[in-house]
């Protein structure tokens, strides 16, 4: 068949899709109103135990992104493609359709750790595609703070590195937003993501040696740390807010050099020295994407909670803990940072398999209320980690 002939049968097609797109983006809008409509039929799922506040508020404001609900529209799509496109293909074109589709229902504004071109903006994108609208926060309290006062809609934060371990900051934030709620506001885990980090060494300058400084966030200096030792010995390294923030600096600085993604190359017209600095290979930073309620439960959920117990008392760490294992409930991760009251006091954080609103997670949650002197539970969410 010649060209013409093709073209012309490609052009009938996009006729079809573009049809086919604009039936399933009213279909979209029609959620959209039925979301409104329904006063949280399926997401009625609060649980308010009095001091205690395991809550799940706001029942009644519409959530347009529903990542349980994207979950299975991406299995579903890829299940039926019988190629010749590859799954990573399809995948991105339905980022973009329910991207699309979220803002016909309403306009969102999603804030990240920035600037442009962090990890954290790669996520937020990866989750909430081009349609929507995006804030960058210079510090992970930021983004915290903006979804608690309802400044944007969603955040997007880095929680733990494979490497590394966790970001204490989010944690210590996440503590603080849900510690202040009786100002009104709210934080809470609405989805995980987990993204394979490979760092780079940018800077304006095209060879090593010319490099006088590094500039880096505290957790990609210490992802690097074996290979530094070995390329850039002695050079001084300079913790910085974001990766991002990093190439910002690098691009301003003669001598300057960041350990970034590469994607900050081209956005801040840096030459990438080497690629793949890591120094683990399989190095893997985990987010959180946070909103003002969870998600009900999509069958295959985590938990993530933090609670202090009396440290005077023999056990009752022990105790609280034991509850969960009593409802066969699997512990998976579990952290303290301390408490910011009386010194030495800490709160811990669990994650554990279930959906707060499953029926043996809700009794044990009760029943550790009597072991601890507050729980709080920062959210629910499908579990989106690698299987082991
Ligand atoms: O199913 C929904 O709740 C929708 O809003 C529709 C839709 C989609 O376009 O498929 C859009 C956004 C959500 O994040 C999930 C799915």
């Amino acid at each position: 068949m010649d060209l013409p002939v093709l073209r012309s049968r490609i052009d009938a097609l996009d006729s079809q899709l573009v049809d086919l797109l604009n039936e399933r983006a009213q279909v979209s809008i029609n959620i959209g109103l039925a979301k409104r409509k329904t006063p949280d039929a399926e997401n009625n799922n609060e649980l308010n135990n009095g001091n205690n506040a395991i809550t799940n508020s706001n029942t009644n404001s519409e959530h347009v992104h529903q990542p349980a609900r994207e979950i299975k529209v991406y299995e579903r799509v890829k299940r039926l493609n019988h190629g010749p496109l590859a799954d990573g293909a399809i995948e991105a074109i339905y980022r973009e359709i329910m991207s699309a589709s979220i803002s016909l229902q309403r306009q969102i504004t999603v804030a990240f750790l920035g600037p442009r071109g962090s990890y954290t903006a790669q996520v937020a994108q990866l989750r909430f595609g081009d349609s929507v609208a995006y804030s960058d926060l210079p510090q992970i309290p930021d983004v915290i703070q903006a979804v608690s006062s309802k400044t944007v809609t969603y955040g997007v934060v880095p929680i733990e590195n494979s490497t590394m371990g966790n970001v204490d900051a989010t944690l210590d934030s996440l503590v603080k937003a849900t510690r202040n709620e009786t100002n009104g506001g709210t934080v809470r885990i609405r989805a995980e993501h987990y993204l394979p980090i490979h760092h780079c060494l940018l800077s304006k300058c095209s060879e090593k040696s010319q490099i006088k400084k590094v500039y880096s966030h505290a957790q990609s200096i210490g992802q690097t740390s074996q290979w530094y030792e070995t390329n850039l010995k002695g050079i001084e390294r300079i913790a910085v807010s974001s990766n991002s923030a990093a190439a910002v600096l690098a691009s301003k600085e003669v001598g300057a050099a960041a350990i970034c993604g590469e994607q900050c190359a081209e956005m801040y017209e840096l030459h990438v020295i080497e690629r793949n600095i890591e120094d683990k290979k399989n190095n893997t930073t985990r987010f959180f994407i946070l909103g003002d309620k969870c998600e009900p439960p999509s069958g295959n959920d985590k938990t993530t909670a933090y609670f202090t117990v009396d440290h005077r008392k023999p056990g009752a760490l022990v105790d609280a803990l034991n509850v969960l294992k009593i409802h066969q409930i699997n512990l998976t991760k579990m952290d303290s940072r301390p408490s910011g009251g009386v010194a030495w006091n800490y709160f811990f954080f669990v994650e554990f398999t279930g959906h707060y609103a499953d029926e043996n997670v809700s009794n044990a949650l009760k029943e550790m209320e009597a072991y601890c002197l507050l729980i709080t539970v920062l959210g629910s969410y499908p579990d989106q980690g690698p299987k082991q």
